[in-house]
């Protein structure tokens, strides 16, 4: 794996709003369609933060792997394309992009095949590993005040020690609902069987079900939207005051 290349938004302040240089981090982590991504990114908007979306690594090796014709549930030929995988993601929540070598594949992989295929790139652990440090490199030379960091492993493995780390969830039927609103073409039934069957697979590798010590769970079940990031924020600021800025 080469290293990212690294894009400097510019709608979220330099480095010199956090008093020691290091970015804050916000860890949020949750299952399959908790709202983890959208909340996250909203969140990292209203806070003037980049947004880092841990999904895309292994979402984008899983898509490197298909390109190659690779068998993404076998770990010798997972870590075989790991070997040239270069791969780049921005940090800025207004302008994402995902990119493998020189081709943008940020919608190519939210597609079905790479979803579906995900969780066997995701459990071989050289590839976590890596995976894990590009993240904390990632953030630590952003040269931004803070970054909302999403996953899974967030908050018990990337960063345990974040001044703010939060469980995001919600009940499976309407996390399964919310995401078949999302694909109107895809029958409804076979989205919640793919969403739980990810969930159970991925639980199988990092418990996101269960708040760690010092996580603090956010359900997003009875709120809507803008209530859930409202929520977030709430977890900021009265932990560590840096809501909008401040
Ligand atoms: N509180 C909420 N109320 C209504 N819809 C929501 C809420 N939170 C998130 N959503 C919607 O639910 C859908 C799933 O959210 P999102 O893609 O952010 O989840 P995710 O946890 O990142 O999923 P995945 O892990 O599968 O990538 C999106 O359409 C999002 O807009
Ligand atoms: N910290 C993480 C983040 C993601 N994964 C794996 O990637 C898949 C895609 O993640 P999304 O958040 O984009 O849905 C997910 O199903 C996991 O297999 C992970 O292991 N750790």
């Amino acid at each position: 794996m080469t290293d990212p290349t690294i894009f400097r938004p510019g709608v979220v302040a330099p480095a010199e709003g956090s008093a020691s240089g290091v970015p804050a981090v916000v860890a949020i982590d949750g299952p399959a369609g908790s709202g983890k991504s959208s909340v996250s990114k909203a969140t990292a908007v209203r806070l003037g933060y980049g947004f880092l979306d841990t999904g895309a690594a292994y979402r984008a090796l899983a898509w490197h792997a298909l390109e190659h014709g690779s068998d993404t549930s076998d770990a010798t030929a997972v870590l075989e394309v790991f070997g040239d995988f270069d791969y780049a993601i921005s940090l800025d929540p207004a302008d994402r992009w995902v990119r493998v070598g020189g081709t943008d594949v940020t919608a190519a992989i939210r597609e079905p095949r790479v979803t579906d295929a995900v969780s066997g790139v995701a459990r071989v652990p050289a590839v976590r590993q890596a995976v894990n440090d590009l993240f904390r490199r990632l953030v630590a030379s952003s040269g931004l005040r803070g970054v909302v960091v999403e996953g899974r492993d967030i908050t018990t493995v990337v960063y345990p020690d974040a001044p703010v780390r939060i469980l995001l969830t919600a009940a499976p039927e309407v996390r399964a609902a919310r995401r078949s609103a999302e694909l109107t073409s895809q029958d409804a039934a076979a989205v919640a069987a793919a969403l739980h069957k990810r969930d159970a697979a991925d639980s199988t590798v990092v418990d996101f079900l269960t708040a760690a010590p010092g996580v603090q769970v956010v359900d997003s079940t009875h709120l809507d939207f803008e209530q859930t990031v409202d929520a977030v924020l709430n977890v900021v600021d009265s932990t560590m005051g840096a809501r909008d800025g401040r």
